[in-house]
């Protein structure tokens, strides 16, 4: 069967969070996204979501440069020729150099139509086993009893592993005294690149802390220092920002530049390449995550959809809308119960797009058809 994607439409939104975000690069207190909706010859219509924020702190992509990829090259190339399976779109897309945000986002809404069109969940589509997926929760850098205070929230709530972000002069200070208040909590922290490797010794003092691991402490298109790094620490390196393809992931993990990989759908150019560095990863008994990007509904729907493959096996960044909006955009919003999501068998992402919550929070939209004959 044969997919011709006929049209795409896409929505900038803007969703209020309901506590602001900091991390080692600055705070967020709304969070763009950018909703891709295509809609094949039938009528079936798929949903993707654009990650990127609205300065290019995480990546080098923004909001913007997502939107002027989808308009002047990716939705062109979409619209060149029918597909048979998804996995198409990486060989397709592969002459537009990066841009990965943009391209997951046009991938995964015709993942979701590929998913529809056979019946079958995204997660069955991508080869997912999983009922259910564990869940962590990332907390902003935020004032010690504020950030314990949201901890104490967080576990009572069920969630499996929290994350708190550091950088230099927050950091092994914090650490000590979540781990006072906290003893046994799986506990992480996130760098966000925030480090060089004159800071060794504030790295090697976390050793002391029994963390599951130490996220992107290095620069963030660095795999040589962070192998460097990893040789001197008993800490596990988590690799984020550094790895944003299938041969980054098979090359920091010949240069033993980590012991674990977030693997997150928009950083590495869609949900194909997320299932290669999955694979590749469990061949080589790396641990792999599914990492968050403060994501609406629909890029959740589909981070959930991916950490159900069977070497996911650490908590995902995917918690509940709850913990970011006062209201999702999706029917049903994403619960989190006892630390856990329980997957949707229906067919696609699982989720209805509520077009009432998107109207309220759209600031532009644009359709886009494709020509016939
Ligand atoms: O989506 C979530 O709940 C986790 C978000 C999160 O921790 C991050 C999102 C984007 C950039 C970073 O700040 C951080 C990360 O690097 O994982
Ligand atoms: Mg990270």
């Amino acid at each position: 069967m044969y997919v011709h994607i006929d049209t795409v439409i896409l929505r900038h939104l803007e969703m209020e969070l309901k506590s602001p975000f900091t991390t080692s690069f600055g705070t967020m207190k709304t969070r763009p996204v950018l909703l891709v909706e295509a809609i094949d010859e039938n009528g079936e219509r798929g949903w993707g979501e654009g990650v990127a924020f609205s300065a290019p702190w995480y990546t080098e992509e923004t909001l913007e440069t997502t939107w002027h990829m989808l308009e002047h090259f990716l939705i062109p190339l979409l619209f060149q020729a029918p597909i048979h399976h998804p996995d198409e779109l990486r060989t397709r897309f592969s002459m537009i150099r990066r841009n990965y945000m943009a391209k997951a986002a046009l991938e995964g809404a015709v993942w979701d139509v590929f998913a529809k069109r056979h019946r079958m969940s995204l997660s069955a589509a991508l080869g997912g086993e999983k009922r259910e997926v564990e869940v962590g929760i990332s907390i902003g850098i935020q004032p010690i009893t504020n950030l314990l205070k949201r901890m104490e929230q967080a576990l009572a709530e069920g969630y499996r592993r929290v994350k708190i972000k550091i950088k230099p002069g927050w950091d092994v200070d914090v650490v000590r005294v979540v781990r006072q208040h906290f003893p046994d909590v799986p506990l992480m922290v996130d760098a966000n690149s925030a480090y060089s490797l004159h800071d060794i010794d504030r790295l090697q003092a976390l050793d002391d802390y029994d963390l599951l691991m130490i996220e992107q402490p290095l620069a963030v298109d660095d795999i040589v220092d962070h192998a460097k790094l990893q040789a001197k620490l008993n800490t596990p390196i988590c690799l984020d920002e550094s790895i944003c393809s299938y041969e980054d992931a098979k090359r920091a993990i010949e240069l033993q530049s980590c012991r674990i990989i977030n693997i997150k759908i928009g950083r590495v150019g869609g949900l194909t390449e997320a299932k290669r560095i999955h694979d590749l990863c469990q061949q080589h008994h790396i641990p792999v995550w599914c990492g968050g990007m403060l994501e609406g509904g629909v890029g959740r729907a589909h981070s959930i959809a991916l950490a159900t493959l069977p070497h996911f096996s650490l908590p995902s960044d995917t918690a509940a809308s709850a913990n970011y909006w006062d209201r999702d955009f999706i029917d049903p919003e994403v619960t989190v119960h006892h630390g856990r999501i329980f997957v949707s068998k229906q067919s696609g992402i699982g989720y209805e797009v509520n077009m009432k919550e998107v109207e309220r929070r759209v600031v532009r939209s644009k359709i886009y058809k494709r020509a016939k004959g």
